[in-house]
């Protein structure tokens, strides 16, 4: 079997005095999405962030590829895409200005890739409109461009569906699978009804946290 790309072991997280997950244990395979689930506010989202280096407020041991994650960071960062709930998108700037400043911290990647990516998410033509000209679910679409150039290994995904349509929706879960297809791996929150295929699940806000 292929070595996990990411593993945590007894995670533990605490927020304003309230435990949100104690022991929560799992493992990240290649050619994976896994669904990180449970009711609002069980810690889905900070689940996330902790697994990004986002949030440091947790304890328990998280490995990157067999390592300590803080020991091999600069792989980490290199392979791993985080893309938020919240859009990130400056509604100042156009789509392409976006776009280009979400890949900036990455290697250059020329206009043209980055056109074709914007194209691919139903935003031909708008291209170089203001953001805050679009509605919620264009601007999403602005960030969820990143997938279509995106060469990082493990993609984790908060709320990646949300104001999206249901054709959206449909090429998102396409794109989820052909990551993992490809030798990737995926971990995704949404309230979406999302059922892939093989898909594993991480259930946050029972008694016990567990992975399936
Ligand atoms: N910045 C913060 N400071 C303190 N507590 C917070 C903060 N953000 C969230 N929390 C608390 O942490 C808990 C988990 O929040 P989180 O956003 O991780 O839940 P979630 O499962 O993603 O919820 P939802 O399904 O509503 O998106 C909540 O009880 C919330 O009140």
């Amino acid at each position: 079997m292929s070595e996990p790309l990411l593993q945590a072991v007894d995670l533990e997280c605490e927020r304003d005095a309230r435990l949100l997950f104690q022991n929560l244990s799992f493992s990240i395979l290649p050619g994976t999405v896994t669904r990180v689930e449970g009711p609002n506010g069980t810690g889905k989202t900070t689940l996330l962030r902790i697994l990004a280096g986002l949030n440091d407020a947790w304890s328990g041991e998280l490995l990157w590829c067999g390592q300590a994650r803080h020991q091999n960071r600069e792989s980490f960062l290199r392979n791993t895409l985080y893309i938020g709930h919240r859009p990130g998108i400056k509604p100042l700037l156009t789509p392409l200005e976006n776009l280009r400043a979400l890949m900036a911290p990455r290697q250059p990647v020329p206009d043209q890739v980055l056109l074709q990516a914007l194209a691919g998410t139903g935003l031909a033509g708008y291209e170089h409109v203001p953001c805050r000209n679009l509605s919620a679910g264009q601007q999403r679409r602005v960030a969820l461009a990143r997938l279509l150039i995106a060469d990082e290994p493990l993609w984790l995904l908060d709320e990646v569906f949300t104001a999206i349509d249901a054709a959206g929706v449909q090429a998102i879960e396409a794109l989820l699978q052909q990551r993992a297809a490809e030798g990737g791996a995926v971990l995704v929150t949404t309230h979406h009804d999302l059922d892939l295929p093989g898909m594993k699940r991480i259930t946050l806000g029972g008694e016990v946290n567990h992975e399936r």
